[in-house]
């Protein structure tokens, strides 16, 4: 059979079933898809690649997902560390936001973040920002997965003047798109200490119609769940469930501060949880109790969040942090396993977005969408099992070739289509415009 693609792979991780490592095996692909993983020989004679690469000291992956980030906020790395939460985004990152963030920033500023998650094994991302149109061409000209926030808010920004503009122009922007196949729409509600009970039902509403994910910030701090307790008399995500928004299709971010009735109520709704530690840590928000929520049987992603808060967008870091946290705070060092950390970085993920059909592990039928690492670095030798190597020794430089729905973004470590150089000018334009005027 005549297909498009054949590579073959020291070890192959499908992630789906749970705990697989295939040895010398083949992955075939043809117009954009998996067809077949089976054992090096067999494919050779099976099938006759346009090309075929062969990868003897790699391990191939599914791509990772990063279920949490703010792309363009590339641009405003750096900017303000070293604070806590409140203190970061009203004192220097909405300022900073209010007079810099155009369509052109988030366009430059997802095109920056887009080829900095390529080079690191990243296929997918689910993105909450402003200018929703421009952040998925940016996704669309570097060739990435992405799944793009119909934001909202209830104060008014450069962006959108109340509720109904937010929504009406992210409904614009999934209309421009609805034919890219890389690109699909979450709704975006900021926080419940942003987003009011009217604004919430009519996010429920167009979820419902439009079929898709609400993708909230939510039990950040504690700070956020005394306010609502003052002004709601609830906690946060106790108005969420009020609302009717508790559902498969929530997925909430960060969830540092839950009570163990709150993980039952996550874990009973079938909600969805993108973990953050290192922006969660960094922000001094605290960590999120991960081993109580995967005991419980919530599905748990993993985010970078955005560049100004992590500031680095590299789910290597994002999953070896989440297997040692999980660890260190309960006690146990069997919690959180290598097999769980890659799970929750690609097919959670997934699950997640809703996309569990199309991207997340390599079942034939699905994209594409893959990563290699090298393991050709004493570093990585030896190598007893290339599932821990991957978690706890191997780092986003290792990523050697990416493949998004079957088409070559990284080879041999180099971005293809991206001029990296175009890219570092453009950067140092914004820096310009940015500083020293928001440097307090
Ligand atoms: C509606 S656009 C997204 C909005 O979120 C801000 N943001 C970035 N990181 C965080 C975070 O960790 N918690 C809350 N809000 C965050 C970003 O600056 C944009 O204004
Ligand atoms: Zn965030």
């Amino acid at each position: 059979m005549n297909i498009d693609l054949l590579i073959d792979a020291r070890w192959i991780v499908p992630v789906e079933p749970v705990g697989v490592v295939l040895e010398n095996h083949a992955v075939a692909i043809d117009a954009g898809k998996i067809v077949a993983l089976m054992p090096r020989a067999a494919a050779a004679e099976a099938f006759t690649p346009r090309v075929h690469r062969r990868l003897d000291r790699h391990v191939l992956i599914p791509g990772l997902i990063n279920l949490h980030t703010h792309a363009a906020m590339s641009l405003l790395r750096g900017l303000a560390d070293d604070l806590p939460l409140r203190e970061w985004l009203e004192n220097h990152i909405w300022p900073a936001e209010g007079r810099h963030v155009s369509a052109q920033f988030v366009y430059d500023g997802t095109r920056l973040a887009a080829a900095e998650m390529l080079r690191g094994g990243i296929t997918c991302f689910n993105d909450m920002y402003f200018y929703p149109k421009a952040a998925a061409d940016a996704a669309v000209a570097a060739g990435i997965r992405a799944a793009i926030g119909i934001v909202s808010f209830d104060f008014p920004t450069p962006y959108a003047a109340d509720p109904d503009d937010y929504l009406l122009k992210g409904l614009a922007a999934r209309d421009a798109l609805r034919d890219e196949p890389l690109i699909s729409f979450c709704l975006a509600p900021h926080a419940p200490y942003t987003v009011g009970d009217r604004n919430f039902a009519r996010v429920l509403t167009l979820a419902e119609q439009i079929d898709a994910p609400i993708h909230v910030h939510i039990h950040e701090t504690a700070h956020e769940i005394e306010e609502s307790i003052k002004v709601h008399g609830v906690r946060p995500l106790a108005r969420l469930h009020r609302l009717g928004l508790l559902s498969p299709g929530l997925i909430g971010v960060h969830a540092v501060h839950l009570t163990g009735d709150e993980i039952a109520l996550l874990a009973a709704h079938g909600c969805s949880l993108a973990h953050c530690p290192t922006s969660n840590l960094k922000l001094a928000s605290g960590i999120a109790p991960v081993s109580e929520l995967l005991h419980a049987g919530v599905n748990v992603g993993l985010g970078t969040d955005g560049a100004a808060s992590n500031n680095r967008l590299d789910l290597f870091q994002e999953m070896r942090l989440a297997a040692l946290l999980a660890k260190g705070v309960s006690g146990r060092a069997d919690v959180l396993g290598a097999h769980q950390a890659l799970h929750m970085a690609t097919l959670g993920g997934a699950r997640a977005l809703g996309l569990d059909a199309k991207t997340g592990s390599l079942l034939p039928g699905k994209a594409a969408d893959l990563c290699a690492v090298a393991f050709d670095d004493l570093a990585l030798s030896p190598c007893f099992d290339p599932v821990s190597h991957l978690v706890y020794v191997a780092g986003r430089e290792h990523v050697s070739d990416v493949w998004v729905d079957g088409q070559a973004r990284v080879e041999q470590r180099l971005l293809l289509g991206i001029d990296e150089s175009e890219l570092i000018k453009l950067a140092a334009l914004w820096q310009n415009k940015i500083c020293p005027r928001d440097v307090t």
